[in-house]
């Protein structure tokens, strides 16, 4: 049968705001319509005045032919009390879009085969629009498997902790999981009396309301999680789909005029293997200090550099989250004569640079990171090992599988005001490009590389379970 807009099957996506979030379902969506002919529609929650420059530039690479968005009215959080954490704001911003979703749907919903709607982790709530409409709801989980564990584990585990997760004096064992200590779970739940941790457990008794649940990583890489998700009933989830690892293609589109292509000349310049890459992902910001301290070490490593500058902040660690760009000069925050003195060693990009291009470069020869799922995954793609400096979300939980599970990052010692030192700095960065322990994760990550490699191919794990859900989805009958 001739496929048109009444049978093509259509998915609706509904990304939270936030590139980390955005990215990845772009990248899903990119997915369904070259590979399975699909159509996307997005319907994308925004915070404040008007959408990022750097989130329209991403929506741009989608084919305009199978692909629409549309920016759903702004919300205000202009009445939240400041300290109100970003999980909560997002959250909020979904919740508040929902009776646009609900419009959007209903003029949909005439003249196409709607078949599911996606929504990320911040977005469940969603989920009643889908079931009004008889149309598939699913989960994207776009992190560590372990992450996803956890947040089905919750609801057992708020009833069983009466504590701060923090207090616990033993780790928690979670099923498939390397036992973690309470400090290094997700940001939302280092404090339970907060609005944020409530709204997760609040997702987490909805994810169960799912058809199932998309993730981007692969069965080799996270083998014990995957089978625990797939086998223990404790956790009481639908069906899971690990389609990874799918990764942001090809440019952004866009480029910082200090920025972007420079870089990459700069690198072709640079000898195979021998530039550190600094960068914390969409939003990730150091205080004063931390910013000082990290200069100064990078400076004594004597290494190559590549930095992602963010103007730093000392409230938050997460601080261009919404924005990505820097309101401020960030190579103006750097220490006196630091620009001038490492202009032979290094190269500064303010607040953003071409990172798959950058970790697929030859001269990349190690990556510094905030521990953000993308950035993992691309990095292992590429074979680069890591130094993790996790900041906030899940990212201490990451740097923990990364340096104790997957063994391919070292770790910084933090002192006791939780500051990396400079020597300390400059020691690790050291290790990681010229030491036997740099060696030894280079190896492992190039194992973890052909592993994603195999599961990517022809009868990989990955295409095998994508199938599997296209099938799915093309069958659904309202
Ligand atoms: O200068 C930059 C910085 C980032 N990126 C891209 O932006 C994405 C960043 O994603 P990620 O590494 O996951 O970091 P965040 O943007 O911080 O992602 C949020 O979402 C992730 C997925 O849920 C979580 O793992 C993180 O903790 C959370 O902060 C990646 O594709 C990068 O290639 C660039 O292209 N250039």
């Amino acid at each position: 049968m001739e496929e048109n807009k009444y049978t093509t099957p259509h998915v609706v996506m509904v990304p939270s705001p936030g590139m980390g979030h955005l990215i990845p379902l772009v990248q899903l969506a990119k997915l369904f319509v070259h590979h399975h002919n699909f159509t996307i529609t997005f319907l994308i929650p925004t915070i404040g005045s008007s959408p990022p420059k750097p989130q329209i530039s991403i929506l741009q690479t989608l084919p305009p032919q199978s692909t629409t968005y549309f920016f759903l009215p702004p919300i205000s959080f202009d009445y939240l009390p400041p300290e109100t954490k970003a999980e909560t704001k997002i959250t909020l911003a979904v919740t508040r879009s929902i009776s646009s979703i609900r419009d959007f749907f209903e003029s949909l919903a005439e003249n196409a085969n709607l078949v599911a709607l996606v929504v990320d982790i911040f977005g469940t709530d969603a989920f009643d629009v889908a079931h009004q409409f008889n149309v598939s709801p699913y989960l994207y989980w776009p992190s560590m498997t372990m992450g996803l564990i956890l947040l089905l584990y919750m609801p057992k585990l708020d009833s069983l902790v009466s504590s701060e997760y923090t207090d616990l004096a033993e780790p928690v064992k979670l099923p498939g999981c390397t036992p973690i200590c309470g400090r290094d779970f997700p940001e939302p739940f280092q404090d339970r009396k907060d609005e944020a941790y409530k709204l997760f457990l609040h997702h987490g008794k909805r994810v169960g309301l799912a058809e199932g649940i998309i993730v981007n990583s692969f069965v080799e890489l996270e083998l014990d999680p995957i089978k625990a998700l797939q086998d223990d009933i404790e956790l009481c989830r639908p069906p899971v789909y690990p389609i990874g690892p799918l990764l942001q293609t090809g440019s952004c589109g866009w480029a910082e005029p200090a920025g972007g292509l420079e870089c990459l000349r700069w690198l072709d310049d640079q000898p195979t293997g021998s530039v550190l890459f600094v960068s914390f992902g969409s939003g990730g910001t150091l205080s004063s200090e931390q910013l000082t301290e990290l200069a100064l070490g990078l400076e004594m490593s004597g290494t190559k550099f590549l930095w992602v500058v963010r103007s730093p902040d000392n409230k938050a660690s997460n601080a261009s989250f919404f924005s990505v760009h820097s309101q401020t000069d960030p190579l103006g925050c750097l220490p006196y004569g630091f620009v001038e003195r490492t202009k032979r060693q290094g190269l500064l990009v303010p607040s953003w640079a071409p990172q798959t291009e950058v970790l697929g470069h030859g001269s990349v020869g190690g990556f510094l990171s905030h521990c953000g799922w993308n950035s993992i995954l691309e990095s292992i793609v590429n074979g680069v090992p890591l130094i993790a400096w996790p900041l906030y979300a899940e990212q201490k939980m990451n740097a923990v599988v990364l340096s104790e599970v997957l063994k391919v990052a070292l770790r910084p010692k933090a002192d006791e005001n939780g500051i990396v030192g400079r020597e300390e700095i400059a020691r690790v960065v050291k290790e990681l490009m010229e030491g036997e322990e740099g060696f030894r994760v280079r190896d492992q990550m190039n194992a973890w590389k052909e592993a994603a490699m195999k599961a990517k191919s022809e009868e990989g794990s990955s295409t095998k379970s994508l199938s599997e859900l296209v099938t799915k989805w093309k069958k659904h009958k309202k």
